[in-house]
């Protein structure tokens, strides 16, 4: 697929389905370094601008590293860029580690994955099919 892609960043556009990479890494696009205490949320610019072609969507996901080493992640969980959508990509980062964190820019904060989706239209109905599980969820069966 291709996609237009407007960078207004200083930071080169990613090598996306280079080595087998899902992700484009995502940088912050600031203009001075940001702090990030515990539990405090951020949104941050990226400088760039998509347009998705109708039926796919981008994902912002966390990196993992980030988590696994200063519990930053997305307070949104996965962020939805709309293929309608052409303003700046911005990433809302949360601190859900212990220490503050300094936010640089040109940081890798975040990463972005195409994905596509089902075309769905919802028919209103008073009663569902059945199945075995039926309305059993959140382990009811069990660990
Ligand atoms: O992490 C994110 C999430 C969203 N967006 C942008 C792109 C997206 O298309 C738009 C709207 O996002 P969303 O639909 O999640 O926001 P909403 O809270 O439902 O607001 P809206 O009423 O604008 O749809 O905001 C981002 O830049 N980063």
């Amino acid at each position: 697929m291709k996609l237009e892609i407007v960078n207004k960043s200083p930071f080169p556009l990613p090598n996306y389905l280079t080595e087998g990479s899902a992700g484009i890494d995502l940088y912050a696009n600031i203009d001075e370094s940001m702090l990030l205490k515990p539990l405090e949320r951020i949104l941050i610019p990226t400088g760039i601008h998509i347009s998705i072609p109708t039926g796919y969507e981008a994902q912002i996901r966390a990196r993992s590293g980030l988590a696994l080493k200063y519990g930053i992640t997305l307070a949104n969980g996965i962020g939805t860029i709309d293929s309608d959508y052409r303003g700046e990509i911005k990433i809302i980062l949360i601190n859900l580690g212990q220490e503050d964190f300094i936010i640089n820019s040109g940081d890798r904060i975040a990463q972005m994955v195409f994905i596509k989706y089902e075309k769905v239209t919802l028919i209103e109905v008073n009663k569902l099919d059945e199945t075995k599980r039926g309305s059993g969820g959140f382990g009811h069966t069990g660990i």
